[in-house]
């Protein structure tokens, strides 16, 4: 059977991350080793050389899968027809730069990113935001873009998902494959809550079995939290290939489904559940099934985790308050 190519777009193609991501994507392991891919690069115009050259490295893998390779510095030629959108370029911040210049300068953009995915996407599309601060990048993204459904506009915790997993495999002497039910509540930044109290490390609560809220408080929590800047300090760069992995996981489990009985965490705009103020991505517990994804509901929070999560939205208000401010929503 032929089937028809899901368009991919990938924006910061020529950044490491980039690097690191549309190797896997052309691979099949994004949406299946069933499933051929037409690859759409957004960049800079003084990186579409760069792009060039990967996509040069692209044909030379000979992916079976990969039926095209397109590159643009517009984002009304890149984000045509596109099914999967990969936010991932965005302005870093630099020396002397405050919190304000960086959300203006990337609102500078996402705001046309989200309007170009408004007027060109497929009608399916879903996007996801890596770029930092993701959060309130796909915010700005999702309001500058109203003909599309909020929901598809998420942003990526899933990095924290995963180093959260680990963390705790160690902890407790386990298998990542092991634990299932791990939480990121909040903003992905360092105010992020890692919640292992709704979590089963085989089968048992891993709370109980961690027992020590202290090495929760002072050590799991922190370390997943502050993870990037610890990748920075150590490789002198952060982190690309993890980020791009966790790209692949956070769209494979959207598109293809969560094991069952299972969980992931997804930056997505908030129903309100949970206390989470209505419209702000925020990152929750959530089963995904046939392309759609939900909330898990009836999880009770503990006051340990309520303080967490309400300092890590109160983040996410502000931010939100900032770029309306700046005008960006
Ligand atoms: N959500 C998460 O868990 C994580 C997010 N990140 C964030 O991902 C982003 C990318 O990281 P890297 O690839 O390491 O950065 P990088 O600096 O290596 O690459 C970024 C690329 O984006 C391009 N770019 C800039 N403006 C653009 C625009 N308007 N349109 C298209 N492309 C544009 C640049 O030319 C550059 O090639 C950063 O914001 C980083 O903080 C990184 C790790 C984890
Ligand atoms: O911290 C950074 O700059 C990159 C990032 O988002 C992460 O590694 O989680």
């Amino acid at each position: 059977m032929t089937r028809t190519p899901v368009n991919v777009t990938v924006t910061g193609a020529a950044g490491q991350i980039g690097y690191a991501l549309l190797f896997r994507i052309a691979s099949g392991q994004l949406l299946g080793a069933d499933v051929p891919v037409r690859l759409r690069l957004l960049e800079i115009t003084p990186a579409l050389q760069a792009a060039e050259g990967t996509a040069m490295e692209l044909d030379d893998c000979a992916f079976p899968l990969l039926r095209g390779i397109e590159i643009s510095d517009d984002p009304n030629v890149a984000f045509d027809g596109a099914n999967v959108a990969l936010l991932v370029g965005a302005r870093p911040r630099t020396k002397g730069m405050e919190r304000g210049d960086l959300l203006e300068a990337n609102g500078g953009i996402f705001k046309p990113q989200g309007r170009a995915i408004n007027d060109h996407a497929a009608d399916d599309v879903k996007v996801l935001v890596v770029g930092n601060p993701a959060n309130t990048n796909a915010l700005i993204a999702q309001a500058a873009a109203p003909d599309v459904p909020a929901e598809r506009f998420t942003a990526m915790t899933r990095l924290d998902h995963n180093r959260a997993l680990t963390q705790l495999a160690k902890k407790t002497d386990a298998q990542v494959a092991d634990i299932r039910r791990l939480t990121i509540w909040g903003n992905h930044s360092a105010t992020q809550y890692p919640d292992i109290f709704h979590a089963e490390v085989g089968g048992k609560n891993a709370a109980q079995l961690v027992n020590d809220e202290k090495w929760l408080a002072e050590d799991f929590i922190p370390t997943v939290a502050k993870r990037g800047a610890a990748i920075i300090e150590a490789r002198g760069a952060s982190s690309a290939a993890s980020a791009a992995n966790a790209a692949v996981d956070h769209v494979h489990t959207w598109v293809r489904g969560t094991a069952d009985g299972d969980w992931t965490s997804m930056g997505i705009p908030s129903d309100g559940s949970y206390g989470v103020p209505e419209g702000l991505i925020s990152s929750f517990p959530v089963t995904t099934e046939g392309g759609r994804y939900e909330i898990v509901q009836g999880l009770e929070i503990n006051e340990f985790s309520r303080t967490r999560i309400d300092a890590s939205v109160a983040e996410l208000s502000e931010e939100r308050e900032a770029v309306r401010g700046l005008g960006l929503l």
